[in-house]
């Protein structure tokens, strides 16, 4: 799977649908991406999904279903009638191989050049050591949440997904040990200096790049900034510079 020319995905966390169009618009043609998550799909449905998707960016549908096959069946085969279809779409990969094969199989439906990409979210990137220990996760001893998002990036790549969502510090693991094309997805991007809020596993959009990041999905340091598009061409511009280094 080649990666995407403009790995920037903007996540429009809103529900005020003036505000996510008109960030769709503002990005059309700086950022590769918009995302659309719980927030804004709970307060404005299918109609607000369609007002974002007329500024033309591709969209990233970020809903994390996380049920039994049936029902992920049957909730990822509505979201199959939306138009346009979303570039993605994600499950969460701890719903188990059975469910996880029921998606896959959802989306198979839809013919293969037009259907979105099924990726399944890992391990949070708000979530520490400390929090997986905390919900009884055996980590074995390690003191990063790594082998754990490599056992369920394992599952999504046997049960046919097409990536992951996971951290930027999984990235070198996850590129040694499981096979691709696998499209890596990266939330927790901060820019040098920004605030990480709820995130706990942060990287700067250069160096996810450079452990094997595909796809940056960035929210925060993008739509609360005074001018979201000026941000977003400032990290390409820094993404760019980084690029040119490496090969000098
Ligand atoms: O592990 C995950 C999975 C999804 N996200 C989503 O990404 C954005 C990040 O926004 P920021 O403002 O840049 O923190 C947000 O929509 C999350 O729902 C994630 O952060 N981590």
């Amino acid at each position: 799977m080649a990666p995407p020319d403009n790995p920037i995905c903007v996540a429009l966390d809103t529900t005020d649908p003036e505000t996510a169009a008109g960030l769709a618009r503002a990005l059309a043609g700086t950022v590769g991406y918009v995302k659309i998550g719980l927030e804004f799909f709970y307060a404005h449905g299918r109609a607000g999904y369609e007002r974002v998707a007329e500024a033309g960016v591709p969209i990233f549908l970020d809903l994390k279903l996380h049920d039994i096959p049936n029902t992920v069946a049957g909730g990822l085969r509505a979201l199959m009638s939306l138009d346009p279809l979303p570039a993605i779409v994600n499950v969460h990969a701890s719903g188990g191989p059975a469910m996880l094969r029921a998606a896959r199989e959802t989306v198979a439906e839809i013919d293969e050049a037009r259907r979105p990409k099924l990726i399944a979210v890992t391990v949070l990137t708000s979530l520490d050591v400390v929090d997986l220990t905390t919900l009884g996760y055996n980590l074995g001893g390690e003191d990063t949440p790594t082998g754990h998002v490599l056992t369920l990036a394992r599952l999504a790549h046997d049960c046919g997904l097409d990536g992951v969502v996971c951290s930027a510090n999984d990235l070198r693991a996850l590129r040694r040990r499981v096979p691709g094309p696998f499209l890596t997805v990266v939330p927790g991007i901060r820019p040098e200096n920004a605030a990480h809020g709820d995130q706990k596993r942060v990287a700067t959009p250069a160096s996810a790049l450079a452990d094997g990041a595909d796809i940056l999905v960035i929210g925060r340091p993008i739509t609360r900034a005074d001018d979201p598009a000026e941000a977003a061409r400032a990290i390409l511009d820094e993404i760019g510079s980084a690029r040119s280094a490496a090969r000098e």
